[in-house]
């Protein structure tokens, strides 16, 4: 795992875009936004992670042009709006890497570069968005608390309750 600030240049996403100081961005840090990192060797120890936290059900999932097929582009869009989620977000890198991008408190990006045997959890609330890199490919476990579900909701959603005790577990208070 790698963490940094984002450049906001409006070029091809998958490329690493690293602000310019590079201004990196520690598990520490990550980790007062509520976003949890682990690196596990092997997909079997995820189990006994899972069954800590209690996800209940997983599910696999190949990000790529071959993986998807017709529906590369549209899901690689979708995964790239600005979104939260209502519960959440558990992901292994089985294989490959790709980059989750994180709203720190003053609303820039930060963002993960994450490869084989990174585990990433977002909260839910948290706003975010998800790219492979340029090698297009990323194997990924995703874990699920209840039934497997992935429905983001997309930004605005500020009024949102998630959004509104997420911010209130990060101390911040929203202005209504
Ligand atoms: C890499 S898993 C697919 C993307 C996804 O599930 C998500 O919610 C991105 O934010
Ligand atoms: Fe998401």
């Amino acid at each position: 795992m790698r963490a940094y600030y984002y450049d906001n240049e409006n070029y091809d996403p998958r490329e690493r875009h690293e602000l310019i100081p590079f201004s990196p961005v520690s598990p520490e840090e990550l980790a007062k936004l509520g976003v949890i990192y682990g690196h596990y060797n092997h997909v079997a120890d995820i189990s006994k992670v899972a069954r800590e936290r209690q996800y209940k059900n997983s599910d696999e999932l190949i990000c790529s042009r071959e993986g998807l097929g017709d529906l590369y582009e549209s899901k690689m869009k979708t995964f790239f709006e600005e979104h939260l989620h209502e519960d959440e977000e558990i992901r292994y890198v089985i294989a490959g890497s790709g980059y989750f991008d994180v709203r720190d408190i003053y609303d820039r990006w930060i963002r993960i570069f994450v490869e084989k045997g990174d585990l990433l959890i977002l909260p839910a609330g948290i706003y975010h968005r998800f790219t492979l890199d340029v090698n297009d490919y990323m194997k990924v476990k995703r874990l699920f608390k209840e039934e497997p579900k992935w429905i983001p909701i997309n930004r605005p959603a500020d009024d949102n309750p998630h959004r509104l005790e997420y911010l209130k577990s990060i101390n911040i208070v929203a202005e209504i």
